[in-house]
């Protein structure tokens, strides 16, 4: 059986589509990360599956179920399914403690072991008006953990959070899945929040899901530009300029522009199956360096290199580290 089957989503707002015609199904423990440009439509997704928002046509089964609307009963949500949104809010003046004994439906166990998940056990017996903004969001994660959720949508939830705070809550939601085996579907856009995570990402565009797979598969074979730069930075090298680049072991020119990450090229040794640049610009990022590369035919790539040796006004060989060729 599904876990979930969204069937003919639509929603329109002042006559242009916020969502237009989303289908697809899920089966239970999986990781979805939800990317897309801003006002694509990720949010008022999640709200539609929650029960929080209601879609103008379509409808959403959830363990065979059909998910009602806002317009359609007096609390909105559904029984099994728990929404964190980025705009959550812990009722103030209360100690932790009350708050999460009010939604519990677990046992004592149960929720120990939830608290412990959200690393909140020293905070228990706070007010909630003590809190940092981290501390808070992973109470109200905790809190709708122990309602007992099959399905957890998280909005954003890594948003104004510090590195530190952003990698708590990373391990919280990792081992969420891991021990609650709970299904998840969780909106980011950052690509280093989504790639590690993920067992499939959902690309979103202008309300409609755009492409649908592994993170390694959308990645390296995006259907389009923009689901390649949401996920990092990439080389797209027109017909024109690919004429040019035809030394570099099974590239072809086929009307079609060049995909390449900048770790899919590399610096080598003088070779023929190698392209004569000048290295025009270096970035350094920390873990590696970005090295801008004009090759023949005045076509900017960009190479991603562990190490960097070489200078600006360098003469350099680019190659191709042989991994799959796409083409869009
Ligand atoms: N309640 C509403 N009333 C009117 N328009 C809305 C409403 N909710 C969302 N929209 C519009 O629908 C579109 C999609 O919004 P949504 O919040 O779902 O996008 P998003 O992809 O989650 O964006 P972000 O990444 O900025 O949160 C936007 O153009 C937004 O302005």
């Amino acid at each position: 059986m599904e876990l979930l089957k969204v069937s003919g989503i639509s929603k329109q707002q002042a006559g242009a589509f916020i969502l237009k015609d989303i289908s697809f199904t899920l089966p239970r423990f999986r990781k979805i990360a939800i990317a897309g440009e801003t006002g694509s439509g990720k949010s008022t997704l999640l709200k539609v599956i929650a029960g929080l928002s209601q879609p103008d046509t379509g409808e959403v089964l959830f363990e065979d179920k059909r998910v009602e609307g806002p317009l359609e009963v007096l609390i909105p949500g559904h029984e099994g399914i728990a929404y964190l949104s980025q705009y959550f809010e812990l009722r103030h003046h209360y100690r932790v403690e009350e708050i999460l004994s009010y939604a519990n439906q677990l046992t004592e166990d149960e929720a120990r072991n939830i608290y412990a998940i959200c690393r909140i056990n020293h905070l228990l017996q706070r007010r909630t008006d003590e809190l940092s903004g981290g501390e808070a969001q992973r109470i109200a994660l905790a809190r709708l953990l122990t309602t007992a959720p099959r399905l957890l949508l998280l909005d954003e939830p890594f948003s104004n959070l510090d590195m530190i705070h952003k990698n708590l809550l990373k391990s919280v939601i990792h081992d969420i899945g891991e021990s609650l085996e709970i299904t998840c579907m969780l909106i980011s856009h950052d690509p280093h929040d989504i790639l590690s995570w993920a067992d499939e990402l959902f690309i979103m565009k202008a309300g409609q899901l755009l492409q649908r797979g592994a993170p390694q598969q959308v990645y390296y074979q995006p259907v389009d530009a923009y689901a390649a730069g949401l996920l990092g930075k990439y080389n797209l090298v027109p017909p024109d300029g690919l004429r040019h680049l035809s030394a570099l072991p099974g590239i072809t020119s086929n009307g079609k522009s060049l995909f390449a990450r900048p770790e899919q090229f590399t610096l080598t040794a003088p070779q023929p199956d190698a392209l004569k640049g000048k290295v025009q610009a270096i970035t350094f990022w920390g873990g590696y360096y970005d090295i801008a590369v004009q090759v023949p035919g005045k076509t900017m790539v960009t190479v991603r290199m562990i190490t960097c040796d070489v200078k600006k006004g360098d003469t350099v060989y680019v190659g191709w580290r042989g991994t799959d060729v796409w083409y869009i």
